[in-house]
């Protein structure tokens, strides 16, 4: 089988399977990550929307990181839905605890439908305890607007704030993710020296549920293998791009993306490309 590597995700469930943990097992999983789980909450949820929150108790997230790190061990970490500030706290302590050096954030706060998935105290947390300590941060367009305070409507503003990400909130690296600008969907790398533009066709489907977990999760398990960053956000960029495109139609709201297309489709030349 040749060498396992692992990634783990802290994150919250969506029972629809479309984003949270399991579009980032499924994603794992298709990029030949061995994928495990630490749920900081459960929602009910499918692509109408959030129908309820059930945050789990911090000594069962902090028992569910230190199971699997104590014995399986991990190569790369993700975050995802952090809910409140004390689970930010803890998921920091556990980051510093376990010396894991692979931090992916996602930084969460609002779903496609509209309801709320980090609290509003929870941004000072997310600033000054998690953005230090990750490898890359990887907001869409309003998440890096409320983390820097700055106004966000170009490529220009989109480099500021991932500068800012980096420089002001200690991040090693930001993504900034377009998909939520007009236009082509671009993505504005920093890597701490140099910026980098990642290009896409945009695919118009209302089926977007989990963009933005996919993509991290893919950049996590590429991590985990060793990848370059510069690497690991591209093969993360037509990972999502293949997903986007190869629309499941599954639901009546916001559906899934496809986490078979990579794998499907991924080796066609012209699938990124027409
Ligand atoms: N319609 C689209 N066509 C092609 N690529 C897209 C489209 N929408 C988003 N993307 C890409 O998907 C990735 C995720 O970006 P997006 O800005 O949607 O994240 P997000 O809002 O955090 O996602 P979500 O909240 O749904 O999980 C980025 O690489 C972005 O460029
Ligand atoms: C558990 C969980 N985590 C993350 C998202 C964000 O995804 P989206 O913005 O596509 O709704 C979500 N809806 N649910």
């Amino acid at each position: 089988m040749g060498q396992i590597y692992k990634a783990l995700t802290i994150a919250g469930s969506d029972s629809g399977g479309g984003a949270g943990i399991q579009a980032d097992l499924k994603t794992f999983q298709m990029l030949e990550v061995y994928g495990m789980s630490a749920i900081t909450a459960v929602t009910s949820q499918n692509t109408l929307g959030v129908n309820g929150i059930y945050d789990i108790p911090l000594e069962g997230i902090e028992g569910q990181i230190n199971s699997v790190v104590s014995d399986i061990g991990v190569d790369a970490v993700k975050t995802g839905m952090l809910s409140q500030p004390a689970v930010i706290e803890l998921v920091a302590e556990q980051v510093i605890k376990h010396k894991i050096t692979k931090l992916v954030v996602d930084p969460v706060m609002i779903a496609k439908g509209g309801a709320s998935l980090l609290a509003d105290n929870a941004q000072d947390a997310l600033r000054s305890r998690l953005l230090p300590l990750a490898s890359v941060v990887t907001p869409n367009i309003p998440e890096a607007e409320v983390i820097t305070g700055m106004q966000i409507t170009s490529i220009h503003d989109m480099k500021e704030a991932a500068l800012r990400i980096v420089q002001q909130f200690g991040a090693g690296a930001a993504v900034v993710k377009g998909g939520h600008s007009s236009g082509e969907p671009t993505d504005v790398l920093y890597d701490g020296e140099q910026f980098h533009l990642l290009t896409a066709s945009r695919y118009e489907t209302r089926h977007t549920h989990g963009t933005g977990c996919t993509f991290s999760a893919a950049i996590t398990a590429e991590l985990a293998k060793g990848s370059s960053l510069f690497d690991a956000v591209q093969t993360a960029k037509r990972f999502i791009t293949l997903a986007i495109r190869y629309e499941l139609g599954i639901g009546g709201g916001h559906g899934p993306t496809n986490h078979w297309a990579y794998w499907r489709h991924g080796n066609m030349k012209e699938s990124m490309e027409s």
